[in-house]
C-alpha cells in the first residue's frame, strides 16, 4: 500500500517515512501543500492513505482537501496537529478526515489504523525463529521475530522496558543479528557521569579542550562508526545534550570538544529508557523533536513478571553460565528451587534473578542449589524492600554485606577519579568490563 505523507517539518517527516517504509507502505513525501497541488493538479494519482499535518506553512491541512481534484478526497485522510481540540476532531471528520492523531504522535496506534486500511496487504511471511537468545516466552519470542525483521533496515530503534528487564540484551541482540560480524557495539549510559564529561565520551575531545585533557580521546560515536551505538537511560539526559545528539541525528557530524572540524559518522543508534517518554515530553523535559525522530522503531521489553515462563528458563541459563565458569563446582536447580524462583514477582527483573542465582551459587553447600538460599538480597528489590521469600531472610550479615559495598564504592570512586571519570580507562583498570562498572556505578549511586 502507497501513502502521501504532507509534512513541513523534516525530522517529523524523516521519521515517518522511515517507519512507514519499514512497515512496508511506500512512501511519497511532500514538504509542502503547493507542491501537491501542483502534482495532484498535473495528473498526479492520489496514493491509497493520506497523512497530512494540520499545520503546512504554505497552508491548513483541512483547507488543502479542498483545493485538490475530487479523486483526492475518495482517500482515507489522516491528520496530526500539535494542538488537537475536541472541536477541531470534530470538525476535521465532519469534512471527511478518516482519523485525527495529536501530538506526541502515537506511532504505534498510527501504523495500526493504517494497516487496517489495507487488510489484504500480504502480510510479511512469519519467521521461523527456533531458537530465540532472550527467552522462551512468546512475548520475547514476538520481540525476536520483530528483530529479525527488522533486518538491516533500521537506523534508529527506541527500546524501553523496566530496570533491569534486558534493554541492553535486547540491544546486544538487535546488532548481532542485523549488523556484519565484528562491527563495534558501543554502550553508554546517558546518566553515568556529570553533564559536561558525559558530552566529552560522546563526541570525543582534542588535547586541550579542557582542564585535565592531557592528550586527544575518541569519543562514543567515533568508537562505535560502522556499527551500533547504545545510549542507555535516554530519558534522563540534560536537554542541553538532547539538541547536539538532535544535530547528530540530522546528518551524522559529529565535531569533537576543543575541535573546530566535523567528521561524518556511520552509525546506528538504540536509544533506551525506563521512563515513558511521551509523558517526559509533556512535562518539558524531553525534547518533542527529539522523541519524534528516536520514537521510528519502539521495542517494550516487558517487566519478568509479565512473562513468567522465562525466569526458570534464564535462572537456568544463569546456572549453566557458573557451571562454565567453575567445572569444579557444579550446580543444579532442582524443582523446590525453581517453584521458589517462581513464587517471586522480581521487582528488579533479570538483573536481581541473575544476581540471585549467582549468589545462591556460590553459597551453595552441595551440588543442588538449596532453595534458603534464592531469596532475593534487599538492595536489589528497589521496588519492593521488603524480602519475599520467608523468614529466612534474615539469615545474611547485613553489616558485612554494607561493609563490603561502603568499600567498593570507595574503591570505584577513587578509580575513576584517577582516570578522570573515564568509563573504558576505568573498567580496564578494575578488570571489570564498562558495563558492570555502570551497575555498579548505579547500584552503589557514584554520581
Ligand atoms: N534474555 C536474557 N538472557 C540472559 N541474560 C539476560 C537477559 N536479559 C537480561 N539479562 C541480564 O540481566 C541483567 C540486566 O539486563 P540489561 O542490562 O539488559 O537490562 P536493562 O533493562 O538494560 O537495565 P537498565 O535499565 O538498568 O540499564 C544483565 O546482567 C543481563 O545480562
Amino acid at each position: 500500500m502507497n501513502i502521501d505523507l504532507i509534512e513541513d517539518d523534516p525530522l517529523m517527516g524523516e521519521a515517518l517515512t522511515e517507519r512507514l517504509q519499514l512497515e512496508g507502505f511506500e512512501c511519497r513525501w511532500w514538504r509542502t501543500a503547493n507542491a501537491l497541488i501542483v502534482a495532484a493538479e498535473g495528473g498526479q494519482e492520489p496514493a491509497a492513505a493520506i497523512i497530512s499535518d494540520v499545520r503546512l506553512p504554505d497552508l491548513e491541512g483541512p483547507e488543502l482537501m479542498n483545493r485538490l481534484p475530487k479523486r483526492w478526497l475518495d482517500r482515507p485522510w489522516i491528520f496530526i496537529t500539535g494542538y488537537g481540540t475536541v472541536a477541531q476532531r470534530n470538525e476535521l471528520l465532519a469534512r471527511g478526515a478518516f482519523d485525527f492523531f495529536t501530538k506526541p504522535l502515537d506511532m504505534d496506534r498510527l501504523m495500526e489504523r493504517l494497516r487496517a486500511l489495507a487488510p489484504t496487504r500480504a502480510s510479511p511471511p512469519p519467521l521461523q525463529t527456533p531458537s530465540c537468545p532472550l527467552g522462551i516466552s512468546s512475548e520475547m519470542r514476538k520481540l525476536h521475530v520483530m528483530v529479525r525483521r527488522l533486518g538491516d533496515h533500521w537506523n534508529t530503534v527506541l527500546i524501553t522496558g523496566e530496570s533491569g528487564a534486558g534493554k541492553e540484551e535486547l540491544a546486544r541482540c538487535l546488532h548481532l543479528e542485523t549488523q556484519p560480524t565484528g562491527a563495534p557495539f558501543v554502550a553508554v549510559n546517558a546518566t553515568s557521569l556529570p553533564e559536561s564529561l558525559i558530552e566529552a565520551e560522546l563526541f570525543g575531545y582534542e588535547k586541550g579542550a579542557f582542564t585535565g585533557a592531557s592528550r586527544s580521546h575518541k569519543g562514543m560515536f567515533e568508537q562505535a562508526n560502522g556499527g551500533t551505538l547504545f545510549l542507555d537511560e535516554i530519558g534522563d539526559m540534560a536537554l542541553s545534550l538532547q539538541s547536539r545528539l538532535l544535530r547528530v541525528l540530522q546528518d551524522r557530524m559529529i565535531t569533537r570538544l576543543g575541535s573546530e572540524k566535523a567528521q561524518q559518522v556511520q552509525v546506528r543508534i538504540i536509544f533506551a529508557t525506563n521512563r515513558h517518554l511521551n509523558e517526559e515530553v509533556r512535562a518539558g523535559r524531553f525534547r518533542e523533536d527529539l522523541y519524534y525522530r528516536i520514537n521510528v522503531v519502539h521495542l517494550r521489553v516487558p517487566p519478568l513478571h509479565e512473562r513468567p515462563e522465562d525466569v526458570p528458563w534464564l535462572a537456568q541459563r544463569f546456572v549453566e553460565a557458573w557451571n562454565q565458569e567453575h567445572p569444579s563446582a557444579p550446580r543444579l536447580l532442582g524443582e523446590e528451587a525453581e517453584r521458589m524462583l517462581m513464587a517471586h514477582r522480581w521487582p528488579g527483573n533479570v538483573r536481581e534473578l541473575r544476581n540471585c542465582i549467582e549468589r545462591a551459587c556460590l553459597l551453595s553447600e552441595g551440588t543442588t542449589i538449596e532453595a534458603r538460599l534464592l531469596q532475593p538480597a534487599q538492595d536489589e528489590s528497589l521496588v519492593s524492600p521488603t524480602p519475599e521469600f520467608g523468614p529466612e531472610a534474615k539469615s545474611t550479615s547485613p553489616t558485612l554485606e554494607s561493609y563490603l559495598r561502603e568499600q567498593e564504592k570507595q574503591y570505584i570512586t577513587q578509580i575513576l577519579a584517577k582516570h578522570d571519570w573515564q568509563i573504558g580507562i576505568t573498567a580496564d583498570a578494575l578488570g571489570i568490563s564498562r558495563k558492570s562498572l555502570w551497575e555498579r556505578m548505579k547500584r552503589l549511586s557514584i554520581q
